[in-house]
């Protein structure tokens, strides 16, 4: 689904963010991408997301290397790619269900199935019923749900993810990576920055590490799912 190879981003300010990257996340898979701050992951999903161009190397998604697809075409590209933002990234003076419509709205997809499709995406973060409330009566927890909402509305093949539970506390960011668990199993390919290595522990999912913009030594990708039982599904999701 995404091939990374020897990828270099070099900032004007001459920073580099990534040095010679090469990654390759299968179809299906959900990943972790970890390392310090500065490592490159945002940089990474970004590159992955068309917000920035490698200054050389190959990113290639789900078969399209990026390098051909033109300026017009990145808003059709990105709309394959559901995006998750630490600070949401919601607009505060819309109702919920607003904001989840907003990549339908921009697709021009009509009313009554954009209706159809945002109250499917509520649903299956949990939050049917405050659809018309607006951003702020909601916890941070569910805000951040209804972002998972409109990253899935148009349900694309691959989500991204970039520090999706950097502001919630272990019980809320368990949730999240729950429904991210629930997408996954339908198909989805997942890619997830996170510096919560506590919570990436407990998941069992592969994980590749950066550091300064290149991948730490092989040994340090880690696929292993603990002993004892999976905490994704020990509990059933309540709402
Ligand atoms: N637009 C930019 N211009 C110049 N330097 C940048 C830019 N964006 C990122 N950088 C630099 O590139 C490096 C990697 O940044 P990046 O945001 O990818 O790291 P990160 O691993 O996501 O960090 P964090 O965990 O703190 O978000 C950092 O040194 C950062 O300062």
């Amino acid at each position: 689904m995404i091939q990374i190879e020897n990828v270099v981003k070099r900032f004007h300010s001459g920073q580099e963010a990534l040095r010679g990257l090469t990654l390759s996340i299968e179809r299906g898979e959900m990943v972790f991408v970890t390392g310090h701050s500065g490592a490159g992951k945002s940089t990474l999903l970004r590159l992955i997301a068309l917000i920035e161009r490698p200054t050389s190397g190959q990113v290639i998604v789900d078969g399209q290397n990026t390098s051909r697809v033109s300026r017009r075409r990145i808003p059709a590209y990105r709309r394959q790619i559901g995006m998750v933002f630490q600070d949401h990234k919601l607009l505060y003076d819309r109702p919920v269900f607003d904001n989840v419509a907003l990549p339908l709205v921009i697709a021009g997809v009509g009313h009554r199935e954009a209706g159809r499709k945002v109250r499917a995406a509520l649903d299956q973060v949990g939050l049917l019923h405050k659809e018309r409330q607006h951003p702020e009566t909601l916890s941070s927890g569910e805000q951040q749900r209804v972002g998972i909402a409109r990253a899935i509305v148009t349900r694309p093949k691959l989500l991204i993810a970039d520090e999706p539970t950097g502001n919630l506390d272990p019980e809320l960011s368990l949730e999240v990576m729950r429904i991210f668990r629930r997408f996954n199993e339908v198909g989805v390919t997942l890619l997830i920055a996170s510096h919560d290595l506590a919570l990436i522990d407990q998941l069992g999912c592969r994980r590749i590490a950066l550091e300064n913009g290149v991948r730490q030594t092989l040994d340090d990708d880690d696929i292993g799912a603990l002993p004892g039982a999976d905490p994704l599904t020990a509990e059933p999701w309540v709402e």
